[in-house]
C-alpha cells in the first residue's frame, strides 16, 4: 500500500512538531526516517497510524483519504522502541491476540489462528519460544515477537518506531539485517524510525532526512550519502570535516589559509561566507612540498589504527580535521606525528553560511 502524506502540520502548544511535511512512498518499500531527538519521526509516524491527529493536511493511505478511518481500522501494524508484549501472556498468545480481538464474523477459527500464529514465529524464527512468557525472552527475541504480533493481523503498513533503540549494538545489528531480509520476503510498505544513520543507510530502500519538524532531504541511501543537500544533512549523516571560509572568484578559502581550494570554483553559486565540508575518506594527504596546491596546509596531531584503515589527526590554522585512508596508503606516505602534510579534497560541498 502507498503512503502519501501532504502538507502535514503539527503542533503542541507553542511548538511546531510537524512543519508542513509532504512526502510520497511507493508500496512495498522499506523507508527509513532519520533525525535527531525531537524532529517529530514519531509524531509523524503517530499520524500516518491514526494515534495523533495533523491540524492540517492529509494522509492518503493506497489511494483513500483516511482523515475519517480510525486507528484499528487503517490497517496499520506498529512496534515500539520499549516492547509493548502483554507480560501475563506466553509468546503463542501474545502473537494470537490481533485475531482473537476480531469482530466475531472476521474471526479466524481456532485451528486458523494456531496455524497463523505458528506460520509467524516460524518467519521470526522463534517458534521455539511459543510458550514461554516476555520475561523469559531476550530484548531482540521480544522486539522479534512484536514484530509477529504487529504482522498478525496482516497489515499494508507496518511503522516500526526505533524498534531496535533499547538493544546492545550487536544485537541490533544482527536484527537490521534480519528486518532486511524478512522485508525482502514480505514487501510490506515499511516506515521504520531512527536516529542511528548507519542503520539507515544499511537498511533502508530509501531515506528521509528530518530536521526541526521539517524533510530535509529524501533519497536513496547512497544518494543523501553522496549527495547531500543541505550543511545539516552533510553532518548527520556520516563522519565530515567542516572548514570556515570564504568563497570567491578563486575557489573557497579556509579561514588562516594561504591559498585557495580552486576545484570548487565552478560548483559553488555564491560569494561570500561559505561553509565547507569533506569527508574524512575523500582526504588525499601528500607531503607538504609545494607540489600539491589544491589542498590546506596542515600537521599530523595524532594517528590511530582502526582495522585496516588508519584515521589520521591534522591540525593547521583551519582547526583539527581528519582523514581516513587505507594503512599501505598511509605507510607509502612515511609520515611522523608534527610532519606537514597538504591535505587536498577530491570532493569538497560548499554551502553559505547562516
Ligand atoms: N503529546 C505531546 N505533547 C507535547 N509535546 C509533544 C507531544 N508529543 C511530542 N511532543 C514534542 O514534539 C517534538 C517531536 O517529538 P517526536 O516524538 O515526534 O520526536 P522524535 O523525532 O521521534 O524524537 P525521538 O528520537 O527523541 O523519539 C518533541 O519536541 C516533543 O517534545
Amino acid at each position: 500500500m502507498s503512503i502519501i502524506v501532504r502538507n502535514l502540520q503539527k503542533r503542541f502548544g507553542d511548538f511546531t512538531a510537524l512543519d508542513n511535511v509532504t512526502l510520497d512512498f511507493p508500496a512495498g518499500e522499506l523507508v527509513a526516517l532519520l533525525g535527531p531527538s525531537g524532529c517529530g519521526k514519531t509524531t509523524l509516524l503517530r499520524v500516518i497510524a491514526g494515534l495523533e491527529f495533523a491540524d492540517a493536511g492529509q494522509v492518503v493511505l493506497h489511494g483513500e483519504d483516511v482523515a475519517a478511518v480510525g486507528a484499528r481500522e487503517r490497517q496499520v501494524g506498529f512496534v515500539f522502541q520499549h516492547y509493548a508484549l502483554f507480560r501475563h501472556m506466553t509468546v503463542f498468545e501474545n502473537v494470537a491476540f490481533g485475531l482473537r480481538v476480531k469482530p466475531r464474523r472476521e474471526r479466524p477459527s481456532e485451528s486458523v489462528i494456531r496455524e497463523k500464529v505458528h506460520e509467524l514465529l516460524k518467519l521470526v524464527q522463534l517458534d521455539w519460544l511459543s510458550e514461554r512468557f516476555p520475561s523469559e525472552l531476550s530484548g531482540g527475541q521480544r522486539q522479534r515477537i512484536a514484530l509477529a504480533r504487529a504482522l498478525a493481523v496482516e497489515p499494508k503498513v507496518l511503522l516500526l518506531d526505533e524498534p531496535f533503540g533499547a538493544l546492545d549494538a550487536k544485537v541490533r545489528k544482527e536484527l537490521r539485517s534480519w528486518l532486511r531480509r524478512l522485508h525482502d520476503d514480505l514487501h510490506i510498505s515499511t516506515l521504520f524510525v531512527t536516529h542511528d544513520q548507519e542503520e539507515a543507510l544499511e537498511v533502508a530502500d530509501r531515506i528521509v532526512v528530518m530536521n526541526h519538524g521539517r524533510v530535509e532531504q529524501v533519497g536513496s541511501p547512497q544518494d543523501v550519502y553522496d549527495h547531500p543537500q543541505t550543511s545539516f544533512v552533510y553532518e548527520f549523516l556520516g563522519a565530515a570535516n567542516r572548514l570556515q571560509g570564504n568563497v570567491d572568484a578563486n575557489g573557497f578559502i579556509a579561514d588562516g589559509a594561504a591559498s585557495p581550494i580552486s576545484a570548487i570554483a565552478a560548483s559553488a553559486h555564491f560569494s561570500g561566507r561559505a561553509l565547507a565540508y569533506v569527508r574524512p575518506h575523500d582526504l588525499a594527504l601528500y607531503p607538504a612540498d609545494g607540489a600539491h596546491r589544491d589542498g590546506i596546509t596542515v600537521g599530523v596531531r595524532r594517528v590511530v589504527t582502526l582495522g585496516g584503515s588508519v584515521r589520521v589527526e591534522l591540525e593547521g590554522s583551519s582547526g583539527v580535521i581528519e582523514a581516513e585512508l587505507d594503512r599501505e596508503a598511509w605507510r607509502a606516505l612515511k609520515l611522523d606525528i608534527g610532519d606537514g602534510v597538504t591535505a587536498v579534497p577530491r570532493a569538497l560541498r560548499v554551502f553559505p553560511a547562516q
